[in-house]
């Protein structure tokens, strides 16, 4: 047993789907990918850091060839303007005739895949998907197909499953959503 309610730094939050509950939508995630890919070896990118338990999940749920790398987008301050802009690290692999599988904890207003998809732009791949444990439909901001969704989920800030509020949460088995006050 883990308890119903949490509380990081200043926040308190409510049990929303349990480790079971996600495990099985992994697992039907997995199986569509299965088929859909059958005698073909994608090469998952994990985007890091929130998708690391989901990508060990769903790894574990493969039965056809497959490759897996981690990539990053990390901040960095542009000296020109007062924006940040986000750097692509961590992409050794030649995606050169790729299929392949952007893999996120959650797609919420969609300008992190956005960002990837652009930086991918220059890479020649045959086929590039996205696949995310968590999706917002409501928050999206992009126009994005999102071909493989595990999980729909309302406008709430969750944590939980390797997604961590400020830092903390990462850890938790289940997926809790924040309390309103
Ligand atoms: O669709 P969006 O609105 O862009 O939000 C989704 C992104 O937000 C989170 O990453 P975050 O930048 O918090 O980094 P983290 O993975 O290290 O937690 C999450 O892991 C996604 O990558
Ligand atoms: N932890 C966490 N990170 C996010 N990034 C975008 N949406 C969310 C969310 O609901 N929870």
């Amino acid at each position: 047993m883990s308890a119903t309610t949490v509380e990081l730094h200043d926040k308190e939050f409510e049990i929303y789907l349990r480790e079971s509950q996600i495990k099985l939508a992994i697992e039907k995630l997995a199986a569509r990918i299965n088929q859909d890919y059958a005698g073909r070896t994608p090469l998952f990118l994990a985007v890091l850091n929130g998708s690391f338990m989901f990508a060990s999940d769903l790894m574990k749920e493969m039965r056809i060839p497959c490759e897996i790398s981690f990539v990053k987008l990390a901040s960095y301050q542009n000296t020109q303007s007062t924006g940040s802009v986000k750097e692509l690290v961590g992409l050794n692999e030649n995606l050169t005739g790729r299929d392949v599988i952007i893999l996120e904890d959650i797609v919420d207003t969609g300008h992190t895949v956005h960002q990837l998809l652009e930086k991918l732009q220059t890479h020649v791949t045959a086929t590039i998907e996205i696949a995310s444990l968590l999706l917002k439909p409501a928050c999206l901001q992009h126009e994005l197909q999102i071909k493989y969704a595990a999980l729909s989920i309302p406008n709430d800030f969750v944590v939980g499953y390797g997604l961590d509020y400020n830092g903390l949460g990462r850890n938790l088995r289940h997926l809790y959503k924040i309390k309103e006050a």
